[in-house]
């Protein structure tokens, strides 16, 4: 058993096999990429295990529990937890009161106790800012704390933005895009924070158009084409497969036909 297992599967929008009979695993400390050409049925294979969408066929067992279905905050509970090819972050909000956020996302805390304004309401949020700050160094940002994030480099939003989904202490972090829109520097870092956080034991699935990126820090790839998974293996084996690269040059004589 491995700490997320990917069991057979499948979604079918209408009369589209969007995606079909995956399976795979992802154990603790491991970077693993789900790569294929665009329509391939990464972002829906990844809302299938996140909780956003039910699969038609297969499960997901997190931790040896199926979790297949689960909404998004039961997973988070559950040590699951995911951020989003779009960013999700308070614009208008600081860089620590973003952070900070991604506390009470896993808070079920009691909503009385808050408005009041109660000790233990004012101690959790005491413990919430003391652990933000601590993100925010993870994340090289401590010194951005009390910026407005609408000002930060789209690099350092999306640090800001793994930051968020640390908070909830995940076993498994999702990473769905986390280079998108980054340049070549701010992707480093980004390769960087990915490469800290999996050295500390946590599992990370990612989807990644950058594949310089992905051939760098992924430790297992697996590859979609249609909807099937046709290959899978570390970057070097991946990067050799013919069907693999004949899935590439095929996106791209369709997109020269076009
Ligand atoms: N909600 C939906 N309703 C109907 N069809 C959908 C839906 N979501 C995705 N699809 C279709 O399922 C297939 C897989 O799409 P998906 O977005 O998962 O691919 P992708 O690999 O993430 O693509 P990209 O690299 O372009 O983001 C595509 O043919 C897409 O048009």
């Amino acid at each position: 058993m491995s700490l997320l297992d990917i069991k057979g599967l499948g979604i079918t929008f209408g009369g589209l096999r969007a995606v079909n009979e995956v399976s795979f695993s992802v154990n603790p400390g491991e970077i693993v990429s789900v790569i294929g050409p665009n329509g391939a049925g990464k972002t829906t294979l990844f809302n299938m295990i996140s909780g956003v969408y039910l699969p038609g066929a297969g499960q997901v067992v997190l931790n040896g529990e199926d979790v297949t279905g689960m909404r998004p905050d039961l997973l988070a509970r559950r040590g699951m937890s995911r951020t989003f090819q779009n960013l999700q972050i308070f614009q208008s909000m600081t860089v620590l009161e973003n952070a900070i956020s991604g506390y009470h996302l896993q808070e079920r805390g009691p909503v009385l106790a808050d408005l009041l304004g109660l000790p233990s309401s004012r101690r959790r949020s005491k413990a919430a800012e003391e652990g933000a700050r601590a993100l925010l160094a993870r994340v090289g940002l401590e010194r951005a704390a009390e910026r407005e994030a609408g000002n930060l480099s789209y690099g350092a939003l999306k640090r800001l933005e793994i930051a968020r989904a640390l908070a909830l202490n995940p076993k498994v972090l999702l990473l769905d895009e986390p280079a998108a829109g980054c340049n070549a520097v701010e992707t480093e870092e980004i390769d960087h924070l990915i490469a800290e956080v999996a050295k500390s034991g946590v599992a990370i699935l990612l989807v990644e158009h950058d594949m310089k990126m992905v051939m760098r820090i992924s430790s297992h790839i697996v590859v979609l084409d249609h909807g099937e998974k046709i290959a899978e293996g570390d970057p070097a084996t991946v990067s050799r497969d013919p069907a693999v690269i004949a899935a590439y040059l095929g996106t791209e004589a369709e997109n020269a036909d076009g």
